[in-house]
């Protein structure tokens, strides 16, 4: 197929200004001048070829094998030469009074292409296509096909051949390829750059180039194809291969930590019994689990259970936390993306924790705060089974077990509208409540001696706490639960440098016994004012993020700012983080 124009001067310095805008610089040669540029190349008109400062390929000219190469196009052929870290194509034959040099401006950075081709007609260019895509596809300002060369050097299929004449529209509605970079030029009127699948099974990245008449008309598009379903297929499988490191890094960060202790649910209240006793039943199964209760109680610890009793034990298992990562990033931290989906997006794309938990589980850490447009996506994710990644146009299957985790009362957040009804129903299929560690005070022994086992395997020192320091954390009502017992074992284990922790070691607000009732009237200590204003604004941060669990919504309910709130937490960490007295 040649791309010959009856009006090659006019249109000729159009379809290289429309080259340009799709990435592609342009440079004709006479001898080794330069006679003509495309309209960002302006400045280098009339320079000889080994003076062009300034430019993209500035590193590249001066180099002494391009320019032999150029000097010699007529002879030697189409010659591959490396410039630097370049690689540069030059090729041609014939006489050397005129050029035509096409280099790949940003698009590909570290892999420009060079192309000198003689004389300037459009046979030629075609060549020099060539070298930077497989084929072309041409239609009129409608959308009509005038030329269709889905690859160079094979004859057109039946089906490419009927094609000619036919609208993008109409083959795309068909599905013949999908989406189509010539729809989109017309209707935005500018370069468009899509990855496309064709009906055959190819996947193809197209830039589409509109081309316009003298008033501005859009008469031509032209979209240059290049076939990437070997380097999708390649793509795929370091995909799979990096999701199968990443499975095998989480294993081995779970057998870690199960050496180390970790991970392991330590209880004995009859509560918990009860509750973990439901744990094991559903585990078996393959439904969706909502597990319910206030931040630190271990949501995540019975989560990890609910996996290892599964059949999907040897799959992932898979944590999302839907308030910690940023909103602009969880549908591609959930769903992946295409590469060059979007700004800023990896150049070969990214499999989503979805996909990575295929075959295993995937927890929906605080689920509450998944904003509400990924709430549809995800609903229908979870009905079919099925998505697509962002900016992709096949679908994703997978075979995966959903738990969800939330500190938030999820109906409340129905009726406020803030979560939707059906993805409410499609998760709460099993509900689990956890209850707060308050409510089974016969867990805390059990958890500071498991906590202290810990850190006296790993530090080599024996610890422990008094009858009377224990008694205080029995009554101590933990607003961050288990997790907040936890980092206090932690603390005093590496501050306290006696073996024994007594109450004198602990914090002011754990060691403080409750206030002593007498009927319904509550007995104040009279306590200098801002103490007492303290201790309430203590108490009131430490409820709301228990309940809350985040500083954003905390924020809102205290009615102050959120960055007012972190200040107030650091400065009560500070404080609680001070050594104690000993
Ligand atoms: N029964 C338990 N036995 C041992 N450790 C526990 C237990 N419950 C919680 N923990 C520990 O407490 C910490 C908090 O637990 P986890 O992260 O599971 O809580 P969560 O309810 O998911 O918290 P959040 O709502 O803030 O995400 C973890 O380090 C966990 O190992």
């Amino acid at each position: 197929m040649a791309l010959a124009h009856p009006h090659a001067g006019r249109t000729g310095s159009k379809f290289l200004l429309a080259l340009e805008r799709a990435g592609i610089g342009v440079v004709i040669l006479r001898g080794e001048r330069i006679v003509t540029t495309g309209g960002a190349l302006r400045t280098i008109l009339g320079r000889r070829v080994d003076q062009w400062p300034g430019l993209p390929i500035e590193t590249a000219l001066p180099d002494a094998a391009l320019l032999a190469a150029l000097r010699s196009a007529g002879g030697v052929g189409p010659t591959l030469v490396s410039v630097g870290s370049r690689m540069a194509l030059v090729a041609g034959a014939g006489d050397q009074n005129s050029a035509v040099l096409l280099f790949q401006l940003a698009q590909m950075p570290g892999a420009q292409r060079f192309h000198v081709a003689d004389p300037w007609v459009f046979e030629e260019l075609e060549a020099v296509l060539r070298t930077v895509c497989d084929g072309v596809l041409v239609t009129d300002g409608q959308g009509t096909i005038l030329r269709y060369t889905p690859s160079w050097g094979q004859a057109p299929t039946p089906e490419e051949l009927l094609m000619m004449g036919k609208s993008v529209a109409e083959l795309e509605a068909r599905r013949i390829f999908y989406p189509s970079a010539t729809r989109q030029v017309l209707a935005t009127g500018t370069s468009q750059r899509v990855l496309q699948d064709t009906a055959p099974g190819r996947r193809l990245e197209v830039v589409g180039i509109p081309v316009r008449d003298g008033s501005n008309r859009i008469v031509r598009v032209v979209s240059l194809i290049r076939d990437i379903t070997a380097e999708e297929q390649l793509r795929r499988r370091l995909a799979e291969i990096e999701s199968l490191a990443e499975r095998y890094r989480q294993e081995l960060a779970r057998l870690r930590s199960a050496q180390a202790g970790d991970g392991e649910l330590v209880f004995r209240s009859e509560r918990m019994r009860q509750v973990l006793a439901v744990v094991d039943r559903v585990a078996a199964t393959d439904s969706t689990v909502l597990i319910l209760g206030e931040t630190g109680v271990g949501k995540q610890l019975v989560a990890r259970r609910l996996h290892q009793g599964s059949s999907r034990r040897d799959g992932p298992f898979v944590v999302v936390n839907c308030s910690a990562v940023p909103e602009s990033l969880l549908e591609s931290e959930l769903f992946g993306y295409e590469g060059g989906a979007f700004t800023g997006a990896g150049r070969h794309g990214k499999v989503g924790l979805l996909e990575l938990a295929h075959k295993g589980t995937l927890l929906l850490d605080e689920v509450g705060e998944l904003p509400l447009h990924l709430q549809a996506k995800l609903l229908h994710a979870l009905q079919d089974r099925r998505f697509f990644r962002v900016g992709g146009t096949r679908e994703v299957r997978v075979d995966v077990r959903i738990v969800a985790a939330t500190n938030r009362d999820l109906e409340e957040l129905v009726q406020e509208g803030a979560f939707r009804r059906d993805l409410y129903y499609r998760l709460n299929v099993v509900p689990v409540s956890i209850p707060p560690l308050r409510e089974r005070p016969e867990d805390i022994p059990v958890l500071v001696e498991h906590f202290l086992r810990r850190h006296s395997d790993r530090y080599g020192r024996h610890v422990e706490f008094t009858p009377a320091a224990m008694e205080a954390l029995v009554r101590y009502p933990w607003p961050g639960n288990v997790r907040e017992l936890e980092n206090l074992v932690e603390r005093l284990f590496v501050t306290v440098t006696d073996p024994v922790i007594d109450v004198v070691h602990l914090p002011d607000q754990v060691r403080v016994p409750a206030r002593p009732r007498r009927g319904n009237v509550e007995v104040h200590r009279i306590v200098p004012l801002r103490e007492a204003v303290e201790e309430l604004e203590t108490k009131l941060i430490a409820e709301a993020m228990a309940r809350y669990g985040s500083t954003r919504r905390a924020a809102r309910v205290l009615g102050v700012d959120q960055s007012t709130l972190v200040r107030r937490l650091q400065k009560l960490h500070h404080r609680h983080d001070r050594p104690q007295p000993m």
